[in-house]
Formats: C-alpha cells, sequence, structure tokens
C-alpha cells in the first residue's frame, strides 16, 4: 500500500490547476467551485452511472468534497479521518485515522477536507490539531495544537495553502471564543502569525466593543478563505457574534459578520466590510466572497461577491486600496433589514425581528439563513452564479442572559425553545431552492425549487451543467446551467450536504461526491419534522459513502 509515484503540489499548481485535477477545497483560489472539464455534458449526462463507491465506516455529516491530484482522491470525514483513494478504481490506498479524546463533545462533528503542498497534505482537527500528513502513505509528520478544545475551541475546515503557509481559523462562536485565524509554516509546523478577528482594546476596531464582551465576543472563522495571488490577498468570512441577542455585546463588534482582507505572510488585517453590524442572529458570515468580475456602470470591476447567510447577496468591489460596497439585495425573503444604506451597505435592522435578552422574536430566514456554510458556484462560461438557497423558513430566538463558562454552550438562547417555523405559517410552495443569478444585472435568470430544504454545495462545470445534493431524499442531481433544467438524478445511500468535484483520469471524466447526512442538516431535519409537514421526515438514514460517476 501506499503511492509510489505522486505529483507534489506547488504554487504554481495552486495558481493554475490543471483542468484534470481538484486541488483545493473550491478547486481554485478564485472559489468558484468550477470545473472546466466538459466530456460530462448537457447532452450525454443523462447517460451518467455509478462506476466505483467506498464506504467510509463512519456516520455523520460528510462535507468534504473528494480532492484529486493526478489520479489520487483524498476524502476526510467525520471523526479526524483521511483516505487516499485510486480515484479510478476506488481502490484504498492509505487511511489515516486520528485518536480523538474520550471526553470530547463534538457539537458540529465534521471536517471539510485537506489542504494540500508538495508532497504533504494538512488536516483541522475537531479535537483542534492542525495535522500534518505524507500524502503517499498517510503517515504523521507533525501534530500542533491550534488553541484547546476543552476551551470550546474546534477546527472543521479545509486548511488553506499559499505559498508554504498554512491558513486555519478556530470554530467556537456558540462558546463565546474570541476568534482568530493561524498561519503556520508548512515544513515545520511552527506557528507564524495568530490574528485575532475580534480585536483587544487599544487596536483598531475596539471601539465597536463594550467593556470585556471582546473576550467573548465570538468571530470564529471555520471555513476555508479565498486569495487573490495578484494583491497575495486572502479573502476570510468572519462568523457571529457571541451570545447571540445583540444587546448583551453592544457596538458592531468588528470583526463579526464581516468579510477581511488578509495578508498571508503576515496575518495583518488589510481592509474589511461588515454585513451586518451587532450580529444578533447566528448569521455566521464564514463563506467567503467569491472573487470575480462584474460590470457596473459598463464597466468591469474586481468583486467580491457572497450570497449572505442574513439572505442578502452581497457584490463589493475589491482594489488594492480596499473594499468598496457596490450593492445588497435579498435573494430570499428577509424581515429583519428596515433599509440599507446605499453608500456604504449598512443596514438598519427591524426592532421586532432583533433577538434580544429575555425576548421571544422570530425573524426570517432562520439562523441557518439563506445560505449556510454551503458554497455557491460561478460558471464563468454562463456567466451566472448559482446559489443553494433556502427560502420560506423562519427561526425562533428567546434570548437569555447567562454567565460564560470557558468550554460551555452559551447561546445566549434558551435551547428548547430554538425553533423554525414557516412564511405565514402556512406550508410554503417551496424550501430549498436552486437559484441561478446574474450578478452584474441584479437578476434572477432562472431558479429549481424543492418541497423541503437544500442544504448542499453546488459544482458548475463547463458542460454547462450544475451538479447538488443536499434534500433529504438522498438524490444527486445535474441541472441545465443554462435553463435549470433538471437532467439527470440518482439516488444515493444517505443525503448529500457536501461539494461535488469533477475530475478526469486517463482521459475520462469523472463526478465524484460524499454521501453522508449529519450535523445542521439533521438538525434543520428535526426542527422541520416537529412541524408535521407532509412528507417531511427526521428520518434519513446516515453512514458516508464516495460515489464517483462517469458516462457509460
Ligand atoms: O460559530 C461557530 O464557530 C460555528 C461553527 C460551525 C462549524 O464549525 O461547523 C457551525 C456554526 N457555527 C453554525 O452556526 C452553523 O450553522 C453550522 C452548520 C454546520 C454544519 O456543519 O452543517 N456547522 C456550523
Ligand atoms: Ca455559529
Amino acid at each position: 500500500q501506499g503511492i509510489k509515484s505522486y505529483a507534489p503540489v506547488t504554487q504554481e499548481r495552486l495558481n493554475n490547476p490543471e483542468p484534470a485535477n481538484w486541488l483545493q477545497y473550491r478547486r481554485t483560489y478564485d472559489g468558484m467551485n468550477y470545473s472546466p472539464l466538459d466530456k460530462i455534458n448537457t447532452t450525454n449526462v443523462k447517460n451518467m452511472v455509478p462506476v466505483w463507491t467506498f464506504s467510509t465506516g463512519v456516520n455523520e455529516g460528510h462535507q468534504a468534497p473528494p480532492m484529486v491530484n493526478n489520479g489520487v482522491m483524498f476524502i476526510t470525514t467525520p471523526q479526524a479521518q483521511v483516505i487516499a483513494l485510486d480515484a479510478k478504481t476506488g481502490d484504498l490506498l492509505w487511511r489515516y485515522k486520528r485518536q480523538l479524546p474520550e471526553d470530547l463533545f463534538q457539537l458540529h462533528p465534521t471536517n471539510r477536507g485537506v489542504g494540500m503542498w508538495q508532497d504533504m497534505l494538512f488536516l483541522a482537527t475537531v479535537d483542534d490539531f492542525l495535522v500534518a500528513l505524507d500524502a503517499k502513505t498517510g503517515k504523521e509528520l507533525w501534530a500542533k495544537p491550534v488553541g484547546d478544545y476543552k476551551k470550546g475551541h474546534y477546527l472543521t475546515l479545509a486548511p488553506q495553502v499559499i505559498n508554504g503557509k498554512i491558513i486555519v481559523g478556530t470554530s467556537g462562536g456558540e462558546f463565546g471564543v474570541r476568534g482568530y485565524i493561524v498561519g503556520y509554516d508548512a515544513k515545520t509546523g511552527n506557528q507564524l502569525w495568530r490574528t485575532y478577528t475580534v480585536p483587544a482594546p487599544g487596536e483598531p476596531g475596539s471601539e465597536t466593543w463594550k467593556g470585556d464582551d471582546w473576550k467573548t465576543g465570538g468571530g470564529s472563522a471555520w471555513m476555508t478563505g479565498n486569495y487573490d495571488p495578484a494583491t497575495n490577498t486572502a479573502y476570510w468570512g468572519i462568523g457571529n457574534a457571541a451570545p447571540w441577542p445583540g444587546d448583551a455585546h453592544p457596538g458592531d463588534n468588528l470583526y463579526t459578520a464581516s468579510v477581511i482582507a488578509l495578508d498571508p505572510d503576515t496575518g495583518k488585517i488589510k481592509h474589511h466590510h461588515q454585513y451586518h453590524p451587532n450580529d444578533s442572529w447566528d448569521w455566521d458570515e464564514v463563506d467567503p466572497p467569491i472573487l470575480m468580475d462584474v460590470t457596473k456602470d459598463g464597466k468591469t470591476i474586481k468583486a467580491l461577491v457572497h450570497p449572505g447567510r442574513n439572505g442578502y447577496l452581497w457584490t463589493l468591489e475589491r482594489t488594492p486600496e480596499g473594499i468598496s460596497f457596490v450593492s445588497g439585495i435579498p435573494y430570499v425573503h428577509q424581515d429583519v433589514f428596515a433599509s440599507i444604506d446605499p453608500k456604504t451597505g449598512r443596514p438598519t435592522y427591524n426592532e421586532k425581528t432583533t433577538p434580544k435578552v429575555g425576548k421571544d422574536v422570530t425573524f426570517c430566514p432562520s439562523l441557518w439563513g439563506g445560505k449556510d456554510w454551503l458554497s455557491a458556484t460561478y460558471s464563468p462560461k454562463t456567466k451566472l452564479l448559482y446559489i443553494p438557497a433556502n427560502d420560506n423558513i423562519c427561526g425562533r430566538v428567546v434570548g437569555e442572559k447567562k454567565p460564560h463558562i470557558e468550554g460551555q454552550l452559551w447561546l445566549g438562547a434558551e435551547l428548547e425553545k430554538l425553533d423554525l417555523s414557516m412564511k405565514d405559517k402556512k406550508v410554503p410552495a417551496y424550501m430549498g431552492e436552486l437559484q441561478a443569478w446574474d450578478v452584474s444585472g441584479g437578476k434572477k435568470v432562472w431558479s429549481y425549487k424543492f418541497p423541503t430544504q437544500l442544504f448542499a454545495s453546488a459544482m458548475a462545470t463547463a458542460g454547462d451543467l450544475v451538479f447538488v445534493g443536499g434534500t433529504s431524499d438522498r438524490y444527486f442531481r445535474a441541472f441545465n446551467a443554462t435553463n435549470g433544467e433538471l437532467l439527470w438524478q440518482h439516488r444515493t445511500n444517505s443525503g448529500i450536504s457536501g461539494g461535488p468535484t469533477a475530475f478526469e483520469v486517463d482521459g475520462t471524466q469523472y463526478i465524484a461526491v460524499q454521501s453522508g447526512w449529519g450535523v445542521d442538516a439533521q438538525r434543520i431535519q428535526d426542527s422541520l419534522a416537529k412541524l408535521g409537514i407532509p412528507g417531511v421526515s427526521p428520518d434519513v438514514p446516515q453512514g458516508g459513502v464516495v460515489w464517483v460517476f462517469a458516462v457509460k
């Protein structure tokens, strides 16, 4: 066992990946989650069949995209496992499984993938270690503690790799951590820098916090950032403020619910844009914006495009000098923002839909947002952005004041009273919606609606297809990217919430995805089932399986 010939992952290959490969979480640094492969296309996708499957032996949410480097596939699973497979045959090459501490409580038992550099792989673990593996053998090279799981710090993201630096961000917004992003040296595992996402007194932005709130303010950073090599700038999304009700942490609370521009060499925050100040809804804006071109007043601008958890589709302009607001438009029903400042994009709020300590508040979209951490995808060919959205689902938060105890859940909300409800209190025409947007025109071009939730990353390909799972009926689907027609579907073992990938080996194109339902997809399912909506069952079978498809 082991891999005899392995193609080292260089910076050149990360900047310009071969079409056949999928070397990063969203394939390219711009975050488009797009594959230039087109052998599988709108004409022949109807003949797509499974060619192999692989059972991971683990339950819970399998959210990692199957990543492929010259015929070698790497997947990660919950419980800090990495599996290397022959991408063509499904043969097991090696398996790494970390021994997790017995007292580890996992609020989000998942992992979103590896980072690749030279002949090494990097895994960020739920017990809060960054682990380096030999890509050829799966042997552990080093393991470094990032924070302390006993204090509510944990890692679920795929590490970001830039010029031999491995960058990870902490989870823990629901434990009242003070969020941070950390850069490591790939070879030695030495920490190079650590940047807190909540400023300490005296640091820029500290004026947006009162008293000691900054110490427990949240701002976790639990999704891989994107990167602009032209300016050597990493763009990371920042999570919710803690605890949830905004009156428990007065002020704008930088840099929660923001995008920050980071220098990956030093960790210095160059710029930021806050989508919504004083977050009160658990609207982590951790999914980083897609770096793409947008037309504005007849001119092409370098944009940052982000379908927010707050239900608005944000377009920002990125320049070496900063980030500026271009537009913000709701893509799902949103009853929280009363107005948006046309110059700055700063929203004002409706009091009635803003959670507060001691208040029982219902707001739309729910705390899981118009879109949670799932990746949208942009096709430079159709020039459309595809958003896996949820509409018509609202949520309830009953705010409560509790002392912060390190390492303990600290929502600022009564756990038993967290609920979902339907807009207008009736069974809606749809909940999940795959939306296609002309971002420059600010128009929704087509959408495909599902009777219940949609909770999965989407991938567009040059075959003019959009692939997405995400429904509790366990289907994996392909849509015509131009008009939204459903062209193909296949039932899998469990529900899919991870991202699909496309790759090629020996001239054959494949589509891969992990099926394995769990984490918040299951929590939403349980809440929806309680509402007694016909056809909605909490019973979605679990168990992870890698599926690989090709055209017959
Ligand atoms: O604030 C945080 O640190 C944090 C971390 C995570 C995570 O690491 O998965 C999630 C969330 N928040 C969260 O709010 C959320 O809705 C969520 C869903 C999921 C999931 O895996 O489906 N993770 C997380
Ligand atoms: Ca959160």
